[in-house]
């Protein structure tokens, strides 16, 4: 069904779950618009809302205040059309281990008056090779893929995702990717969740950080970073106890932080806007640095600059703070 407007709106969002000592919030006040034929994450650290978000997106769950529209249905009230037009990516139960990967999509295409033509969601998911393969053989990341064709077959408008690549192996995980662009590529729109910054920058067009149920940032990946962390890096390894004195004073360097390596040796990791000025005084300097390398900050720097905490300690225990 094709959508009329934005995939998704969200306006003002709450969602408190009742508990002892007074409720938890789970999403407290957001606020967001999902273009139409856009790859879109929600980003964040354990707990910080995106399951509840999705369940709410999908008429699981009701918005304790606030209003969202998909495909411009409301998910409480008009749950048919949103079922008819929302795939999310079944679960593993739901498939016939003996069927062939063709056979399997041929099948629940016949569910569906308007079904998808099944070779073209096998070629869109890189399973040509594996067409006639049994799904009990496929690999577990040729099975996902096979997951993300079936829940295309009905040419859903929204196709939501939820952590679609976790415990994946990176070949398995970027061909995952590939298949989720192809879809987009012939203009669907994917919703995905996730808690990989890998994940968030190589895979979305834009994506939405939450933490403890808030938007704290949201854009194209690569904005994010040129906003809130337009330094670069430059990285090297010295000896232990090397006098580090002169970098931390020198005018072009704004943040130095220092690692000791297992093996021996300082990791030094500085942050700074002007990096060929201070490349070229470490290397004329007074140290002894190996290993340089340079690069961009992303979106883990991103969440340290918005929420001044790291990404992998911003865990649920933080989050669930507040009565209802
Ligand atoms: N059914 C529920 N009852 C009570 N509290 C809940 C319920 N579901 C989630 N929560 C709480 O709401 C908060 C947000 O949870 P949610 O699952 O939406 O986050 P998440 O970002 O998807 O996390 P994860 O990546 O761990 O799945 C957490 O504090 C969680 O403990």
């Amino acid at each position: 069904m094709a959508p009329t407007g934005p995939a998704v709106v969200i306006e003002r969002l709450v969602k408190r779950y009742p508990a002892p000592g007074g409720g938890v919030t789970a999403v407290a006040g957001i606020d967001l618009t999902i273009g139409d034929g856009e790859i879109f994450g929600l980003l964040g650290p354990n707990g910080a809302g995106k399951t509840t978000t999705i369940e709410t997106l999908v008429g699981l769950r009701t918005p304790t205040e606030g209003t969202v529209r998909v495909l411009g249905f409301d998910p409480v009230r008009q749950r048919d059309e949103i079922r008819r037009s929302v795939a999310v990516q079944p679960q593993q139960a739901a498939v016939f281990e003996f069927q062939t990967v063709a056979e399997l999509l041929r099948a629940w295409a016949s569910f569906y008056p308007d079904a998808a033509d099944p070779d073209e969601v096998i070629e869109r998911m890189g399973l040509t090779r594996s067409r006639d393969v049994r799904v009990a053989r496929l690999s577990g990341g040729q099975r996902q893929r096979l997951l993300v064709g079936a829940a295309l077959i009905s040419r859903p408008g929204l196709l939501v995702l939820d952590e679609p690549s976790t415990g994946m192996d990176p070949n398995a995980r970027e061909e995952l990717w590939e298949a989720i662009r192809a879809h987009r590529d012939t203009g669907g729109t994917v919703l995905l969740s996730t808690h990989s910054m890998e994940e968030a920058e190589e895979l979305c067009d834009r994506v939405a950080i939450l933490d403890r149920g808030r938007i704290v940032a949201c854009g194209a990946p690569e904005e994010l970073v040129r906003e809130h962390a337009p330094e670069q890096e430059v990285l090297f390894t010295v000896a232990a106890g090397s006098d580090l004195t002169w970098l931390e004073e020198h005018a072009g360097v704004l943040e130095t932080t220092t690692v000791e390596r297992p093996g021996g040796g300082v990791r030094v990791r500085l942050r700074t806007l002007d990096p060929d000025r201070v490349l070229v005084d470490v290397l004329t300097g007074p140290l002894d640095a190996r290993r340089i390398q340079t690069g961009e900050a992303g979106l883990e720097e991103v969440f340290r600059r918005v929420t001044g905490r790291s990404f992998a300690r911003a865990d649920v225990t933080e989050n669930a703070e507040e009565g209802a």
